[in-house]
């Protein structure tokens, strides 16, 4: 049993040695010293029996959130509200519970076949002077458990695995799906910037309200389930556990509610990585190591996020690409490049499937593109982007699902019409949703809604008015981007002729 009296007066001998030993080594031989050390060692651990282990916040050089440390914090939070003095509070899964958790600098008794144990929450704030407003992440976190020697074993071998055990399946009990992202607003401290900030994820869209051909949604259902029991099968092969999806089809036809969807059914967390916010490839590394399993980590947009189209450019080439981009933007009136993302493509191409890849295991990687063209062959390759999946515009069946979803009709005298006029004009589903959306209160929406859905059809360009138009507007802007790089390079040219005059 800790009697806090004997503990007092150990602790002022503990600090009274201490101080001496701080005296006395500055006039000690360097020889003597690691006699002395080691006596003294011997010494402590004579009379302070205890034994302490630490749980540090993060493992690997700070790389990776530790696994231990997120278990003991939930078994923790389980215990502690009846135990602890100090808590910390937050809101729970359902939003209106809130949870309690042991608070910073906080110490508990726990109590396993009648030994008793001390779990202390420790937080070591950074000593570097900073003059900030807001709060720095420096602070170095760890969970410390104090047992007496005597109870080594029963400690290594039946306590610590059941408080992991117990810690890990609590979490799940309690898990609150979380949406992450890596561009934060308040980039207040160095570190925030190489870590996720997250929300609760609260999307409602399923692959029921999703619209598009059934056999292709079963097909996408099927392959994705499959995915989430393979953990066996993945490792008989000798492949890490994970899946690339490229999601690709113009604007406005449901790739970004298609991933809600996907996480919906597999209840997977989202990490919405913003590659434009990435300092550089460690930056990039470093993140997806910090990402658990069952989550979908999703980069959309791929072709705008970073130059990652044609070939990878090397040495020369890269620098006369650059200075191509620079003289563009100086032309356009940008900013320079200075501040910009170094992320490369091998960089990522590394992070989906390199040696770092495996770590965590069941994670879904997602891309998103409006232009399939634009991308390296190299990114969406087979084994990287493993599934295809072409979002296109609205067909009849998709329509159907929208307009059960949104007028609850399944049959109507107006869906002969929208037939015909859907097989010859292009309209994406979210054009096609934003016309039935009841616009009041009153009794015959559908009607209205279903109306409205085929005057807009018949203004809408059919397929081949649509591919005239856009192949005019590519033209048109490679022209004007042409014309803009050649007016910058003959004004430089003029004066620099100014100079030599
Ligand atoms: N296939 C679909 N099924 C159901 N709703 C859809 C579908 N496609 C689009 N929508 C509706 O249209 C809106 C826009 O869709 P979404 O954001 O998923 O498109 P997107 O393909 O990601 O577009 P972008 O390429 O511009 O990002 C959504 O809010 C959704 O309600
Ligand atoms: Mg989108």
């Amino acid at each position: 049993m800790m009697n806090i009296d004997i503990f007092a007066g150990l602790g002022s001998t503990i600090a009274s040695l201490i101080f001496l030993w701080t005296v006395c080594r500055q006039h000690f031989p360097y020889q003597l010293e690691s006699y002395f050390l080691k006596y003294y060692t011997k010494l402590i651990t004579l009379i302070y029996p205890y034994i302490e282990i630490s749980f540090p916040e993060y493992s690997g050089q700070r790389l990776k959130l530790s696994e231990a440390y997120t278990a003991i914090e939930s078994y923790l939070s389980n215990t502690t509200s009846e135990r602890a003095k100090r808590l910390k509070a937050e809101m729970g899964h359902d939003s209106d519970k809130l949870i309690l958790s042991m608070a910073e600098n906080e110490e508990i008794t726990d109590e396993f076949r009648g030994v008793k144990l001390w779990w202390y929450s420790n937080k070591i704030s950074s000593i570097r002077p900073t003059i900030s407003f807001y709060p720095t992440d420096d602070d170095k976190r760890s969970y410390r458990l104090t047992f007496h020697r005597r109870h080594r074993a029963l400690v290594n071998d039946s306590y610590l695995p059941l408080v992991i055990q117990q810690g890990k399946a609590i979490a799940v009990q309690k898990r609150k799906r979380k949406l992450y992202t890596n561009s934060s607003n308040f980039d207040y401290s160095e570190f925030r910037k190489l870590v996720w900030s997250h929300v609760a994820f609260e999307h409602p869209a399923t692959f029921e309200t999703l619209a598009m051909e059934p056999e292709m949604k079963l097909e996408i259902i099927q392959d994705l389930v499959k995915f989430s029991k393979s953990k066996e099968y993945y490792a008989k092969i000798g492949k890490p556990w994970k899946r690339g999806y490229l999601l690709f089809g113009p604007p406005g036809t449901g790739k970004s509610t298609m991933i809600a969807a996907m996480a919906n059914l597999l209840d997977y967390d989202v990490y919405d990585l913003e590659l434009t916010a990435v300092k550089d490839n460690s930056a990039l590394r470093r993140l997806l190591l910090n990402t658990t399993s069952k989550s979908i980590i999703v980069v959309e947009d791929i072709d705008c996020s970073l130059d990652l189209s044609g070939k990878r450019k090397t040495g020369g080439d890269q620098e006369e690409g650059n200075k191509e981009e620079e003289e563009k933007k100086k032309a356009m009136g940008g900013p320079p490049g200075k501040e910009e993302s170094k992320v490369t493509l091998s960089g990522l191409l590394n992070c989906i499937d390199g040696l770092w890849s495996a770590c965590g295991g069941e994670k879904l990687i997602v891309f998103t593109t409006n232009h399939i063209e634009k991308l390296d062959p190299a990114l969406i390759r087979r084994g990287r982007m493993d599934k295809h999946i072409e979002l296109g515009f609205c067909g009849y069946e998709g329509f159907k699902v929208l307009a059960k979803n949104y007028l609850g009709v399944e049959s109507h005298p107006l869906f002969d019409s929208i037939h015909e006029l859907l097989k010859e004009k292009k309209m994406s589903p979210a054009d096609v949703a934003e016309n039935l959306m009841p616009k009041n209160e009153s009794e015959d929406q559908a009607d209205l809604c279903l109306q409205s859905l085929v005057k807009a059809l018949k203004e809408c360009k059919s397929e081949n008015e649509k591919d005239e138009e856009e192949e005019r507007e590519k033209k048109k802007v490679k022209t004007d981007e042409e014309k803009l790089v050649n007016d910058v390079k003959v004004g430089d040219k003029e004066t620099e002729e100014n100079k030599e005059d």
